[in-house]
């Protein structure tokens, strides 16, 4: 059994949704089909999920919600046009809508993800029926029936009981359309995962089934060594591992969240990355195991939006306690942390800038002076992360001197450098704005004079 998962840009327009109709029907072995709202049609246009997320906050905000939801239907009633599925599915999906608007919305994050999640549930509603109407049975299956998530207030994650239950989808005849991007807790409340996060709902369902590949298909035909926004045609990757994956996710590929490797990789499914519009291409697979390729490098990725804590203090080496002491702060603040370079006396804590508020960071400041007496202490803003990744990497000299001085010819300072434990990544903290450059430099050390 294959499951496959349709992201926004493929199930975007009637012409995407019919692509995906025959893509499934090319295989019978794609039983089970995950879906996310329509996303961009053209690069400037807007995902429903964002126009959900206007209309929530509309709602919330004066109640004139009026133009905003209309702005969604006009999405799904192009689409059912297009499928020549007639009024009836509009008017479920906009009596959905009206009763999701109309709920309590004393929890303001509960309120915005039963709206945003409405996006893939309705396409789900949608897809299904358009399949079944081309001769193709098929059933929506709703995520109550197994996808179980955590309750509030933890960020969203399947609790082991939902892979459980949705083993049962393993056995059946007609295709099955399940929205992604949202569970139910065990006390019934919706919660949806992170942005991008219906890659994780078909990760889910792929351990869940044991599928024998779990296909995600987007637009690109592949994923490439460096994101082809900012690399003029860069390599691309036909096999990488989980580990590789996931260190390049973390920071910039967006084009498979980071959090939908781990339910895969326990159980060993592969996945498939594939092009919706360009389906007989290879595409990229990620494995366990991977034959080697004469290349350290796999690929270089790059993200922005961080912030450092530098906390510098004399003796902190002799301190016993004192990183726990500075964790305890952040964690006190319910902020996550990415790394933590140190020296003899002082420690860079690094994290995600959006985490952070004025509010938050003069409290921060203030007990991480008054409690663990330190020297200095000050927030800098405005950092990227360039992540350098190769299973080859653990065994070749003289790399990260190689990277260095790549990035050194454009001028910047390295903020940081960080060597993880596994030894298949190199990350380097750098000013954003010199983000781009570094990335095509250290693409042009690293890839420009080999070939595949
Ligand atoms: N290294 C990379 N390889 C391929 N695509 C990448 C890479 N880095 C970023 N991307 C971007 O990821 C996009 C696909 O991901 P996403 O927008 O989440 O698609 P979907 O709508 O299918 O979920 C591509 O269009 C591409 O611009
Ligand atoms: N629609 C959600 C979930 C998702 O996975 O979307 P996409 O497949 O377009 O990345 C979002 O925009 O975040």
């Amino acid at each position: 059994m294959i499951v496959c998962k349709f992201g926004g840009t493929s199930v975007a327009s009637a012409e995407q949704i019919k692509k995906v109709a025959s893509i499934v029907e090319s295989n019978p072995a794609r039983k089970i089909v995950v879906v996310s709202a329509p996303g961009k049609r053209t690069p400037d246009d807007i995902k429903v999920t964002d126009l959900l997320i206007d209309l929530a906050d509309a709602a919330l905000m004066d109640g004139a919600v009026t133009e905003k939801l209309a702005a969604v239907m006009a999405r799904y009633r192009a689409i059912a046009e297009g499928l020549h599925l007639g009024e009836e599915i509009c008017q479920i999906i906009q009596a959905d809508l009206e009763e999701r608007l109309q709920a309590d919305a004393s929890n303001v994050e509960l309120y915005v993800d039963a709206i945003k999640a409405s996006g893939e549930d309705n396409n789900a509603k949608l897809i299904a029926a358009y399949f079944t109407s081309i001769g193709m049975p098929a059933r929506y299956v709703s995520p109550r029936e197994g996808l179980i998530v955590n309750e509030l207030p933890e960020r969203t994650y399947a609790l082991p009981e939902a892979y459980t239950q949705l083993a049962a989808l393993a056995k059946t005849d007609e295709i099955i359309v399940f929205p992604g991007f949202f569970g139910y807790s065990a006390s019934g409340v919706l919660r949806t995962f992170d942005r991008g996060g219906s890659d994780i709902t078909g990760s889910i369902l792929s351990a869940a089934v044991r599928a024998d590949m779990y296909e995600n298909f987007t637009d690109v035909d592949c994923v490439f060594s460096a994101n082809p926004k900012v690399v003029n045609c860069p390599v691309e990757i036909k096999e990488i591992t989980y580990r590789e994956m996931r260190e390049l996710s973390y920071a910039g590929f967006s084009v498979f969240h980071d959090e939908a490797l781990m339910p895969v990789f326990k159980v060993g499914v592969p996945v498939n990355i594939k092009n919706t519009n360009n389906p007989s291409a290879a595409g990229t697979k990620i494995v366990s195991k991977r034959a080697t390729t004469g290349r350290p490098v796999t690929g270089i990725s790059a993200d922005s939006g961080f912030s450092i804590l530098y906390v510098s203090k004399y003796l902190m080496n002799r301190e016993v306690g004192f990183g726990r002491k500075l964790l305890q702060i952040l964690e006190d603040e319910n902020i996550s942390y990415e790394h933590t370079p140190s020296g003899l006396d002082d420690i860079s804590v690094i994290m995600r800038s959006t985490q952070l508020s004025d509010e938050i960071e003069a409290r921060i400041l203030r007990r991480v002076k008054e409690e663990l007496y330190a020297d200095d202490v000050e927030f800098r803003h405005g950092f990227s992360m360039i992540v350098i990744v190769g299973e080859g990497m653990r065994h070749n000299t003289g790399l990260a001197a190689r990277a260095a001085s790549a990035i050194s010819k454009t001028g910047a300072n390295i903020e940081m450098i960080n060597q993880g434990s596994s030894e298949v990544s190199l990350v380097f903290g750098v000013m954003q704005k010199y983000e781009n450059q570094i990335l095509q430099a250290l693409y042009a050390e690293f890839f420009a004079t080999v070939t595949a």
